[in-house]
């Protein structure tokens, strides 16, 4: 694969959640977790939260069994080279990849990813892309999920919610008391995470409407993370009172990001659906002394 003229990339954003994209169709490609590191370097690489590397689901082990609903594989790895089970801002760039390539069009399809199959609509001319993003999970009862985040020796009570991959949702009264989120939260206790957690900081903008900041497992704080979105939507549907499952009515959130804004709905079934944007910025060829 690592040919003299390098490998051929793209690079994409969702909502400034941004990821070098890898097309390896027969899955030939040895992506070591080295490697992705050094793609997503934004010094000494290309510069990214994370890679999607886009492969037939029958060519790949992890997705084989999933290729007659998907024929497309989303490989995600987290900028530091850690494998991670979904990415929703990824899931919409990889739907806009698999268009701008003229692997799809405007319309549905399904891609496979480690958390299973997800639906995919991309409405007509470069509008926006909805992707069903499977149900939340969240313990209730006596274990309410409850579990604790800490920066800079501040903490605050969060829910705990799982959207395919780890979540913790802190509600605060100001985004700026996360601090400079330059490390991982502490989250406790510490058994409640055994993989790993992505955090998200949570205000109010108004009715069904607010804002968050995340601090991503394997990437940092970022300017976006849609399974984020997601979570956060639904532990604050639950705050609120709202549950569309046990209320028989969907219930639909805005919730902005640092890099825009995305829009979430939990429908009556408990599936969640999250409609944003997604952009192909460049393409071009990755030298292949990065891949080694
Ligand atoms: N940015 C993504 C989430 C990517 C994976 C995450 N960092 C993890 O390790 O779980 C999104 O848009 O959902």
């Amino acid at each position: 694969m690592t040919s003299a003229q390098g490998v051929p990339f793209l690079k994409g954003h969702g909502t400034e959640n941004d990821f070098v994209i890898v097309p390896d169709p027969d899955g030939l490609l040895d992506l070591s977790p080295a490697a992705v590191a050094r793609l997503c370097d934004r010094r000494a690489g290309i510069g990214a939260d994370g890679i999607l590397r886009v492969v037939r689901s029958g060519a790949h082990p992890e997705a084989r069994a999933m290729a007659g609903d998907a024929e497309w594989f989303m490989d995600y790895r987290n900028a530091d080279g850690s494998v991670a089970e979904m990415c929703g801002n990824g899931a919409r760039v990889f739907a806009r990849y698999l268009e701008h390539a003229g692997l799809a069009g405007p319309g549905d399809l399904a891609i496979a990813t480690r958390a299973g199959v997800r639906q995919v609509h991309i409405a007509k001319e470069g509008g926006d892309i909805t992707v069903t993003m499977g149900s939340a999970q969240l313990s209730e009862g006596a274990d309410d999920g409850g579990v604790t985040v800490g920066v800079e020796g501040r903490t605050w009570p969060a829910r705990k919610v799982g959207m395919g991959n780890p979540h913790a949702v802190a509600f605060v009264a100001d985004l700026a008391e996360a601090g400079r989120l330059l490390e991982a939260p502490e989250t406790l206790p510490a058994t409640a995470y055994p993989d790993g957690v992505n955090v998200e900081f949570v205000v109010d903008r108004g009715p069904r409407h607010v804002a968050l900041r995340v601090h991503e497992r394997g990437a940092g704080e970022t300017r976006s993370c849609g399974t984020g979105a997601c979570a956060v939507m639904v532990a604050a549907a639950r705050r609120d009172g709202a549950d569309p499952r046990r209320d028989g009515v969907p219930a639909t959130y805005t919730v902005d990001v640092p890099g825009g804004r995305l829009v979430i709905t939990e429908r009556t079934d408990g599936e969640i659906e999250m409609t944003g944007p997604a952009e192909i910025v460049a393409e071009g060829r990755i030298d292949s002394g990065l891949l080694l």
